[in-house]
């Protein structure tokens, strides 16, 4: 059975008792609208934890554009439907209040890996996402907390933060779920139009063949550039950054003995993809 708790007096009731008779905790922080991204972590989560909770809260502080916040997709019938298969036992889908009452005053906000990449084009971003996580870790006091890799960036700040606070928590990094052509699969992907979505599977493609170059001893900018005018005639609006990065800080890297990531971002038909790949 699976249980849909709105509180987090009621969460907090259901995780003491779990915790009395010595179970693990597994959470799997999302915004809802799952597919099998999502479903992947949840059941990583099955496989290593006695309980495992999702939670499902479309966290307003971590939107800079209003209109994506209005625009997100919400489909929690559809995603309770689809948790209860893989066999989770808890649901936690509070209302925005309940996460941030009157007088809420706190950021969490961790300097250095926040600040690239998604942080300078999404000012604000990270703070939002450190703080809900925080609180979500808080409020589950879970023993695992399981992200995927689609989202490299956050992971690597969520990581950092767990270190920086001695959270009691071990974070899980989840390989990215890819569509049979290499689309990451995100919610997001229900806003492109059909001939976009014959389009966006170029992305994935142009980084791997980025990739792939600079193994094979071609220098990183003629790459990358190579990429970004791919994409470009495929049809994407804009390429917002394709990068290569210190996987683990993601400080510009020219280091090839440190592991090192490919990130990027880009627009197509007025939706905003990211992905990423190792290097
Ligand atoms: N394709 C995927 N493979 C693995 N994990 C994923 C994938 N898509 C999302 N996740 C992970 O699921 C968790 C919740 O993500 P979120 O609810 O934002 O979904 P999303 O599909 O990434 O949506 P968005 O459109 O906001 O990017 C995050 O840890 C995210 O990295
Ligand atoms: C981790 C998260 C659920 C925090 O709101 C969100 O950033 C997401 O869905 O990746
Ligand atoms: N999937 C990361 C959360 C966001 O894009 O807001």
């Amino acid at each position: 059975m699976t249980t849909i708790l709105r509180t987090v007096a009621d969460l907090r009731t259901e995780v003491r008792a779990w915790k009395a008779q010595g179970k693990t905790v597994g959470v799997v922080p999302t915004m809802g609208a799952l597919h099998d991204g999502h479903l992947s972590l949840a059941r990583r989560a099955r496989a290593e934890c006695d309980r495992v909770i999702v939670t499902i809260f479309v966290n307003p502080m971590q939107f800079n554009n209003p209109e994506d916040l209005k625009k997100y997709p919400r489909t929690e019938e559809a995603d309770a439907a689809l948790l209860r298969s893989v066999g989770v036992e808890l649901i936690f889908a509070p209302a925005p209040e309940e996460v941030y009452p009157e007088g809420f005053s706190t950021t969490v906000s961790v300097a250095g890996v926040s600040e690239p990449l998604e942080g300078k084009m999404r000012p604000g971003h990270f703070d939002g996402v450190a703080t809900v996580v925080t609180k979500l870790f808080g409020m589950t006091m879970a023993d695992r907390g399981y992200f995927g890799q689609k989202d490299w960036q956050q992971l690597q700040v969520v990581q950092k933060l767990v270190r920086d606070l001695n959270l009691p928590i071990t974070i899980v990094g989840c390989e990215t779920i890819r569509e049979p052509d290499g689309l990451a699969m995100s919610s997001r992907n229900v806003r492109l139009t059909d001939a976009g979505r014959r389009i966006a599977p170029v992305f994935y493609a142009a980084i791997t063949a980025a990739a792939e170059d600079i193994r094979a001893g071609q220098s990183d900018r003629m790459a990358i550039r190579e990429a970004a005018v791919t994409m470009r005639d495929a049809g994407f609006e804009r390429v917002e950054y394709i990068e290569l990065r210190d996987a683990e800080t993601l400080l510009p890297s020219h280091d090839p003995t440190r592991p090192r990531r490919m990130l990027a971002a880009a627009w197509l038909d007025g939706v905003r993809l990211i992905d990423n790949i190792p290097v």
